[in-house]
Formats: C-alpha cells, structure tokens, sequence
C-alpha cells in the first residue's frame, strides 16, 4: 500500500474520555498515519478523573509527535444530570463539546471524521463539514450486533431490562442475553444514560462505515449476520463494516518492571494473572474473598489491587490500597514463595505475553480480551461493569476462551467459586483445551493482520475508500 502521506489526507479521529476506548484508538491513529494519512486527535477535557488517562495520554504524545492532539475548551454539564453513571456525562459533555470541536476542524478540511461510539453527536459536525463520519467500534462486533438493535428492543417493551431481569433477548448473530447482562446504565430506562445509548444507537445505521476492532475469524458468525443487514432495525441500512482488529496498545510506559522480574523466575504457563482493567475496583470483602481463594488454590499468581470504590467519590481518583487493611493476616507472608501483589497498576500486555502466564482473570473488557487472545493465554471471564457482562457470554458461549465465575450474589464472589475456577482453568483437562483453543486463535489472530489476512484485506479496502472520498 501507498505510504507517502501529504496534507490532504488529513483524518480525525474523536476518542471518548476513558482509557478502555483512547487505547484502541490511539492505535487506528498509528496504523492510519502508516498508510499515509496526518492524523488529528481532538481531546475533550473530562470533568471527573479518568484514571491514568492524562499520565497515557502525555506518554503517547511525546513518544509520537506524528499524531497531533488539540484540546478542546472546557465545557461545564448541566447540574440536571443526576445519573450516578459516568456515561451520562461523558454523553453531555461530548454533545456540549461540538462548537468547540467544528471550530477546530473548520479550517482543516479533513478527508472524514472518525468517532468513537460515545461521540455520535459528532455527526452533525462531519454533516456541516460535508465530510463522510465513520464509526470506530472499541468492543465486538458482538457487542456491535446488540447495540445495533437497541432501538428495536426499546420499542418492543415498556419494561426495564432490570425488570426483564433473566428473560433472554434475542439478536442475530449472537447467543441469547439474558436482559439484565446488558451495561449496567442501560438497566432503568429513566437515565439519562439510557437516553444516550439509545440515541447512539438510533444513529449507527447513519455512519459511512463502521471500524471494529475485532478479526472476522474470531466472531465469524456475528460478523456475517451484521454485514447481511440482519441486526439494524427493518428498513434500515448497514454501513459497510470493516474488521481490522486485533489493535492494541504498542506503548506501555507505566513502569511496573518488578513485576516482570519476579515472572521470569516463575515456571513457563504457571502464574495465574488477576487483572480488572483501567477502573475495576472490588469492596474490602470482596478482596478478601479473592485472597483466600487465591490461597486455598495452591496456585502462583500475579494480582492487581485496587483501592475500594468510595461512593462519596465515585469520579476521583483514589489513594493506593492499603494492602496490611484489606488482605487476610499473614496472607502475604503465607504466599510469598508464589504470589505477587502489585498496587494499582501492572504492565498487562506484557504480562500477558511473559512465559510463565497461564491465565488470566479478568473484566472482560475488550482490550484486555484481545490482549489475551494476542498472547494466547485463557480466561476466567469475572465481569463488572460497561458491556463485560455481555462479553462474558461471549467468551464463554461462542468463542470457547473463558469459563465465567458463578455465584456472585449481587454483592460477592465467594472464595470457593475463585478457588474452584483458578484451579480449573490451571490444572484441569478442561482447562488445557481452553488452553489449546486459546492457542490456535492467537495464531488465527496473527494471520488475520498478516499481508493478505482478513483484516489486512478489510484495512486495504477501507483505505482506499478514505482516499477516494
Ligand atoms: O493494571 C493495568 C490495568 C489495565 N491496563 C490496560 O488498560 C486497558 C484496559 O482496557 P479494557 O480491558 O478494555 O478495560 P476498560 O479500561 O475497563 O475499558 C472500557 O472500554 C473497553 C473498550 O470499549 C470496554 O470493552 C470496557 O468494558 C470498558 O470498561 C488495557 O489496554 C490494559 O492492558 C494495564 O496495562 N494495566
């Protein structure tokens, strides 16, 4: 493909605020910059703290001088917006940011504008522009197909999906959902964060196309059933889909070097990684339970902690866990021949792809599933916020990746269901397929970005299409 890149090929890309969907994005960028594209990278200013968002996005930056960033003014939300869910914001402030966001590109003249699906407002900006809009998918095309059909679902029942609770929901392409698995804003339909995924969701069949950050061969079957226009409303179109996944994060420059030491003297494929993504926070009891659990397995592990959510202060950022608090007496002392205990932050893609990793327990969030499809490692899907309970299903049910953790009650996971699922998916013949399975798509995965793999194909036609328009 064609890299020499001039001005006119000028792409902006329009990320929303959390890390989970700046990472993937970031790397559309790189990959676009190497096809010859300028990339510009507009960056709403946040008004709750979005964890290590601002200490990436500084590192990123100065590593690529290529992608330039641009601030946009800050906007103030209304004091109506009493959602206790982020997303709510994050949906006004993206929607108050448009005049700031069309006076930035007003003089550029990009070729097309290309948003995250928190940012779908930013379509009456491309429409004034008069340049194509396309969507970049941070999830699934699993997710994608649901999403799809959330207009449909809302109309089809006066009730809650919290009300429907375990009534299944039925989309093309994909297993059957039990209604509460859907993220947990879209549970009551009198938040103003349900209003805002509907919305979104009403405006996906508008889009000049849609990037998903996932390879065909991974959900081949959701694939097909979106691209044969059977997951828009009736009557709708399907923008043309592009699958040019897997994207993650090349950079990693948040330290955690110890960590890695204490992997290489661990035995290949022994350590058991617990890692909940960029805001997973469990409560006190909850990391008790996780502790005892670890420790009846008899497994090495590696293990992220958090601070406990405090609900007072549900957008700012909290201090490091206090571990002499909130581990069992002695744990760490009783575990040290073969566990490691790291605050807040660990190295995760490369943690993933060390030797000695054998599992992964995690939140289900999509990069870190396709972080650990990339590193062929299996998982303990434990869900807990966002789109991951639907991302359970998936794993589990479709892509044969993961076992799920049971039980959980509404308020904990008991340390036998940790126990029982560590040490299943460690020791167990079951959890040697998942092993195999896990394996094989990794190497599905390096094929699909290979010259001439299906996603390579699909990011060869989507360049061209961005340098026709
Ligand atoms: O100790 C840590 C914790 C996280 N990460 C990285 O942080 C990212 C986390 O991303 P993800 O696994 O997608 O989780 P979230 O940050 O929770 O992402 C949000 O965005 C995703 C993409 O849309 C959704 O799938 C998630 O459900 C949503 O919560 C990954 O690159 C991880 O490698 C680390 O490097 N070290």
């Amino acid at each position: 493909m064609a890299t020499n890149g001039t001005i006119n090929n000028l792409l902006v890309l329009y990320p929303s605020l959390g890390m989970g969907h700046l990472v993937s994005m970031i790397e559309l960028g790189m990959l676009l910059i190497r096809q010859g594209f300028s990339i510009t990278i507009p960056i709403v200013d946040p008004p709750y703290n979005t964890g290590a968002t601002a200490e990436f996005l500084a590192g990123v930056s100065a590593a690529n001088p290529s992608l330039s960033f641009h601030k946009l003014p800050p906007v103030t939300p209304s004091p109506d917006n009493t959602s206790p869910h982020h997303e709510a914001l994050t949906f006004e402030v993206l929607e108050r940011s448009n005049p700031g966001l069309l006076s930035c590109l007003h003089t550029a003249s990009p070729r097309a504008l290309i948003v995250d699906f928190f940012c779908s407002c930013a379509m009456d900006v491309a429409k004034e522009l008069k340049i194509p809009c396309y969507l970049f998918f941070t999830s699934g095309a699993s997710v994608l197909a649901l999403f799809c059909q959330i207009p449909v679902l809302h109309k089809s029942s006066s009730k809650s999906f919290r009300e429907l609770g375990r009534e299944f929901l039925s989309v093309p392409g994909i297993p059957p959902l039990p209604a509460n698995h859907m993220p947990l804003p879209m549970l009551d339909r009198d938040d103003k964060a349900y209003e805002g995924f509907v919305t979104m969701s009403e405006s996906i069949p508008d889009y000049d196309g849609i990037i998903i950050n996932t390879f065909k061969s991974l959900e081949p079957r959701v694939v097909d059933a979106i691209s044969s226009g059977k997951c828009v409303p009736p009557g709708r179109p399907t923008p043309p889909i592009y699958c040019i996944g897997p994207l993650i994060k090349s950079d990693e420059k948040h330290g955690g070097r110890d960590c890695l030491s204490w992997l290489d003297k661990q035995p290949k494929l022994s350590v058991v990684f617990l890692c909940f993504g960029s805001l997973g926070r469990f409560s006190a009891k909850q990391i008790k339970e996780i502790a005892v659990g670890l420790e009846k397995s008899g497994q090495r592990f590696l293990w992220v902690i958090r601070s406990p959510p405090n609900p007072e202060k549900l957008f700012e950022k909290l201090p490091e866990p206090d571990l002499d608090i909130l581990l069992p007496e002695g744990f760490l002392k009783r575990t040290s021949d073969r566990g490691l205990v790291v605050k807040s932050w660990a190295p995760q893609i490369e943690v993933l792809r060390h030797d000695s990793v054998g599992g992964f327990v995690t939140h289900c969030g999509w990069n870190s599933v396709l972080e650990a499809v990339i590193a062929g490692v299996p998982m303990v899907a434990w869900p807990l916020y966002a789109e991951q309970w639907m991302n359970k299903v998936f794993l589990e049910e479709e892509m044969k990746l993961a076992v799920a953790v049971e039980g959980y009650d509404g308020e904990l996971v008991a340390a036998d269901e940790v126990e029982r699922k560590i040490k299943w998916l460690m020791e167990s013949d079951g959890g040697r397929e998942l092993r195999e399975r896990a394996v094989a798509v990794k190497e599905a995965a390096s094929r699909a970005v290979a010259e001439g793999g299906e996603s390579y194909s699909a990011l060869v036609e989507l360049v061209t299409i961005l340098k026709g328009t």
